[in-house]
């Protein structure tokens, strides 16, 4: 069983007829996406805003209806997966590099639903390196602010020999914090340094999260 298929399925179940929908980004939000493309070539009418221009291509080629901020006033729902999932479901994301569009999105909706296989489930936050998109401009001296709060940090690359650019035209610096105990400081510290353009942390922000198990079970998390 596809874990993650039948979780960003379920979630899907909560799209109704004229919403304007939230597209996530990465392996798990794909299955979403794919499963909302079969539901608008049987009739469902629906618009939608992607978290990335990957997503918004894949959308592109289901023939799902794209929209911009400028033509509506809120997101009814979005739905996006998560790289850590804490107990009191506060999030990284970031690692496919699209956090600030997703954090974008997410912030503009009514409701956001967090879509992971178990293996997305931990105690606290931090094992996975925390993405913070950063500006080019003045990228040594934030990554020593950053590392000020004690992390350290690696430039991404796309390769070897390339550094990945996000759709934003920045880079993303990887943090490893020892544990994240208390998300909302450290989210706080990094947004206050200039350089800083958003981070990873999701604090607060997810209403209902749905994890997806191997064998076919599924569990629905709440605030
Ligand atoms: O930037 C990428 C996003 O935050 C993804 O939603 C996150 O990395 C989870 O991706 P996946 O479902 O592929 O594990």
């Amino acid at each position: 069983m596809n874990a993650k298929k039948l979780a960003g399925e379920k979630a899907v179940e909560q799209v109704k007829e004229g919403m304007v929908v939230g597209l996530g980004t990465g392996s798990t939000a794909y299955w979403a996406v794919q499963k909302l493309g079969e539901l608008v070539k049987d009739g469902l009418h629906i618009k939608a805003i992607p978290t990335s221009k990957s997503t918004e291509k894949l959308a592109i080629e289901l023939n799902i209806p794209l929209v911009s901020f400028s033509e509506i006033n809120e997101i009814d729902l979005t739905i996006d997966g998560a790289d850590e999932i804490n107990p009191t479901l506060d999030l990284i994301k970031g690692g496919g590099g699209a956090l600030l569009r997703e954090k974008i999105v997410a912030h503009s909706s009514k409701k956001f639903v967090v879509i992971a296989d178990e293996s997305k489930l931990v105690n606290h936050l931090g094992s996975f390196p925390l993405p913070v998109e950063v500006t080019p401009f003045g990228l040594d001296v934030t990554k020593r602010e950053i590392q000020n709060l004690r992390c350290n940090t690696i430039l991404r690359q796309s390769d070897a020999s390339n550094i990945f650019i996000t759709d934003n035209g920045n880079y993303i610096l990887d943090c490893y914090f020892e544990s994240i105990i208390d998300p909302s400081i450290i989210h706080t510290q990094l947004n206050m340094i200039p350089g800083v353009v958003e981070n990873g942390l999701f604090v607060n922000m997810a209403e209902q999260v749905i994890i997806g198990y191997n064998d076919g079970r599924l569990k629905v998390l709440e605030k």
